[in-house]
């Protein structure tokens, strides 16, 4: 079985793919200060709770943050006695190489998405992901991942303005009634909620118009179905688009070393 790690900037998700279909997910939050210990602490508790049956041969990481995956590839070693594939490190093949700026790096998780997206809706594509940041992922035609967008995350506006104004309160996101707000927390969550619907709705009508091909839009990550409720933003939404990728990298270097 395989264990797929997504580690982004604010959480890291474990799941566990059985070949078919995923057994488990499993979320905590990214600190570089994890031990491989405390890891499987946590995993080995939930994993558990579930009473899930798992054995794992192989694991795979997407990690945002550089500095957690040492300790993941300490934990993969000493709790299934295998190396982990890292995307984004050399050893790690993807099915089509991105098409970006000579000596730029490309975050881990867009590689997986794009794959991911490919490998469900055969490319023209563009993913809309809802994490720390909010990236478009732009999918050609054969899969490459050859760009995108990058805008602050909803949790991070919202958490910017709470910092950087003395009498702004931390506020949760949520679809106000109104867009004009009658009291300070409607009208920070109307500004940061139809805000965002127009920035994904100005985004992707601008890659379309670029691009220049009818293209799919497909949202993942905690908050898609959220800003989906508010206009017909989206063509789909998959929750489980980068641990999908995870499992389409993971096989293509596996059918890679059997072809060896
Ligand atoms: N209605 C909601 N209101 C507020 N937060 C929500 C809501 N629905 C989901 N979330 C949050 O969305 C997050 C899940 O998003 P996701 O895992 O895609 O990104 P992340 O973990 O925040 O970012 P990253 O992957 O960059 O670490 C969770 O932290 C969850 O608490
Ligand atoms: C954009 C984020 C933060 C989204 O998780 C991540 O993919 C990342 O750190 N990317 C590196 C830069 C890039 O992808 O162009
Ligand atoms: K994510």
């Amino acid at each position: 079985m395989l264990l797929c790690i997504d580690c982004g900037n604010t959480n890291t998700v474990f799941s566990i793919w059985d070949g078919t279909r995923f057994l488990c997910t499993l979320r905590t939050s990214t600190h570089h200060s994890r031990t491989a210990d405390a890891y499987f602490t946590w995993y080995s508790t939930l994993v558990n709770h579930y009473k899930i049956d798992a054995d794992i041969t192989d694991v795979i990481i997407s990690s945002t943050v550089p500095r957690v995956v040492w300790n993941l590839r300490v934990f993969a070693d000493r709790f299934f006695g295998c190396r982990p594939l890292v995307v984004g490190k050399p050893e790690c093949q993807l099915p089509i190489p991105p098409r970006v700026d000579a000596g730029t790096g490309v975050g881990p998780d867009r590689l997986a998405n794009a794959a991911a997206a490919f490998d469900r809706h055969g490319g023209d594509v563009v993913v809309v992901d809802f994490g720390t940041a909010t990236n478009f992922d732009v999918v050609a035609e054969d899969g490459a991942y050859v760009g995108g967008v990058i805008a602050p995350g909803v949790n991070l506006s919202l958490e910017a303005l709470h910092q950087g104004a003395a009498a702004l309160p931390h506020v949760d996101i949520t679809q106000p009634d109104k867009v004009i707000g009658t009291n300070t927390v409607g009208c920070i969550q109307s500004g940061v909620f139809w805000g965002y619907v127009g920035l994904i709705q100005g985004i992707t009508t601008r890659i379309k118009a670029e691009y220049g091909r009818p293209m799919k839009v497909i949202g993942t990550g905690g908050l898609a179905p959220l800003f989906a409720s508010g206009e017909v933003l989206f063509d789909k939404i998959e929750d489980d688009l980068t641990m999908h990728g995870l499992t389409v990298i993971h096989n293509y270097n596996k059918t890679l070393t059997k072809a060896e």
